[in-house]
């Protein structure tokens, strides 16, 4: 599965018309009368205004493109040549089958040949993935992606573990359940004592 590059995912967005901010909040009126609410109520007058801002926030990652972020690396490591890991990196996400959050932690690690990358990069790679609609499967995949198109690593890990509100607040109301996806290419994929340290190293 490929990373959605910023030119792919505009392209994307040019089949449907990107509707104006007063028919998005057009939309949470029709959305809050439904609910069996009265939207022209004092208390819910500025919630389109807001809940629209919020998507705003929630669904930025949409304007982002994870690869700038992984264009500018470092090559004088001194020679240091094994696994940059970065652990319990936070994870806000709304799953594209009920728009409803899922949250948790991310852990992600590669093996430089050569360059390395800024360490908050991979943190914002992330980031720009867990702000679209997402399968907690797909995202993971397209951060591992991003890093092994990116930085042509000797191998790349994720491991992403989250609670999706859509299982715990409704449907089969399982509180305590969490998912866990992963994702291992090259010598993770290849070497278990290296995908071993990998899920050593991120407590599992
Ligand atoms: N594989 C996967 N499934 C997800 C993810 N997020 C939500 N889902 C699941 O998506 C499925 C959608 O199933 P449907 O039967 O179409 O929807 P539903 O009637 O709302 O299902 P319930 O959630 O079981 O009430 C559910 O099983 C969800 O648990 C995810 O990130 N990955
Ligand atoms: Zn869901």
């Amino acid at each position: 599965m490929d990373a959605i590059t910023k030119e792919e995912n505009r392209g994307h967005m040019d089949a449907v018309r990107r509707p104006t901010q007063e028919e998005a909040e057009d939309a949470v009126r029709t959305l809050l009368a439904w609910a069996g609410d009265d939207p022209r109520r004092e208390g819910l007058l500025d919630t389109p205004k807001r809940v629209v801002k919020a998507y705003k926030e929630w669904f930025q990652g949409y304007e982002e493109d994870p690869v700038k972020y992984l264009s500018r690396t470092f090559d004088d490591v001194q020679g240091y040549d094994d696994m940059v890991m970065l652990r319990e990196i936070d994870v806000e996400s709304h799953c594209e089958h009920h728009m409803a959050p899922f949250l948790g932690t991310a852990y992600v690690a590669y093996m430089p040949t050569q360059a390395v990358v800024g360490i908050s990069k991979i943190a914002r790679v992330v980031e720009i993935f867990a702000k679209r609609l997402q399968t907690q499967e797909t995202m993971t995949a397209q951060i591992c992606d991003a890093i092994t198109e990116s930085l042509a690593p000797a191998g790349t890990a994720v491991l992403i573990d989250a609670v999706h509100q859509c299982m715990t607040t409704r449907g089969v109301h399982h509180p305590n359940v969490s998912t866990i996806t992963t994702q291992f290419t090259g010598v993770f994929k290849t070497d278990k004592d290296m995908r071993d340290r990998f899920l050593r190293l991120a407590g599992r």
